[in-house]
């Protein structure tokens, strides 16, 4: 087994809405490992979401304690996570976020240009297939090309780890394939930890590792010997 990079202990989110509490999370422990890609499973409010915005330090657990290595997250004031989240984290969403009167590689560039140790904004767009699109607009680009763009702009500051929340999401099956091969690709030439939300059973398929939510807690892991290639994925 390998390096662990994220550890949790018994992290749980509550929401006080004043009339009712929401458990979000209710006591999740969980160990990722360096370098691997992992699916997050679980029907819709089983608390996935929740998870990796913590993991990605854009969330504070109720209780709990969260590593990402020897750093505990959990501790940290809102000023480190922001230098946290800049300097390890690349966020992949399901609406691709984009700024529309940006081209491809002015939206990369909003990152490179804050990033300590960045790649050109023209190697990350490469990376995803689109050298050949890096002046044009969101507007002009397919679903699937705006993802690229967005998994350009998530890479591009070299991350350690890769949160993706559904970013297949909003795809049609041959575009989603597309940008699930990135994924796969970026996770094997960098060893980039990557962390996939889905609800799409079958992308289980291709990870090292699924984790299965169930009313925020985990209730089942697997580890996959027989990855599957994103292309043989069937939708
Ligand atoms: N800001 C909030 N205020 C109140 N409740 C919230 C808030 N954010 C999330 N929740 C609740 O927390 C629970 C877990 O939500 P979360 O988004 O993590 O689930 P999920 O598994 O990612 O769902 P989905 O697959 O639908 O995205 C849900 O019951 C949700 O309604």
């Amino acid at each position: 087994m390998g390096e662990v990079i994220f550890r949790t202990e018994g992290i749980t989110k509550v929401y006080d809405t004043g009339e009712v509490k929401v458990y979000a999370l209710a006591g999740v422990d969980l160990e990722l490992y360096k370098g691997e890609l992992t699916v997050l499973l679980g029907p819709s409010g089983s608390g996935k979401s929740t998870l990796l915005n913590i993991l990605g330090g854009l969330d504070h657990a109720t209780e709990g304690r969260v590593w990402f290595g020897d750093t505990e997250l959990t501790n940290m004031s809102n000023r480190g996570l922001t230098r946290y989240r800049r300097d390890h984290v690349g966020f992949v969403f399901q609406f691709y976020n984009l700024v529309p009167s940006l081209t491809a590689r002015e939206n990369v560039q909003l990152v490179t240009d804050v990033s300590p140790d960045p790649m050109p904004a023209e190697e990350a767009l490469g990376l995803v297939g689109l050298g050949k699109r890096m002046d044009h607009f969101p507007s002009e680009m397919s679903g699937g090309e705006q993802q690229r763009v967005a998994i350009a702009r998530a890479i591009a500051k070299r991350p350690q780890i890769l949160l993706c929340d559904e970013p297949t999401g909003a795809l049609d099956s041959t575009t989603g394939v597309q940008v699930l091969e990135v994924l796969r690709d970026i996770n094997e030439r960098f060893g980039t930890t990557t962390v996939v939300i889905t609800h799409n059973a079958s992308i289980q398929r291709m990870a090292h590792r699924v984790i299965f939510f169930q009313d925020g807690k985990i209730s089942e892991v697997k580890v996959n010997d027989n990855r599957i290639a994103p292309s043989e994925i069937a939708w």
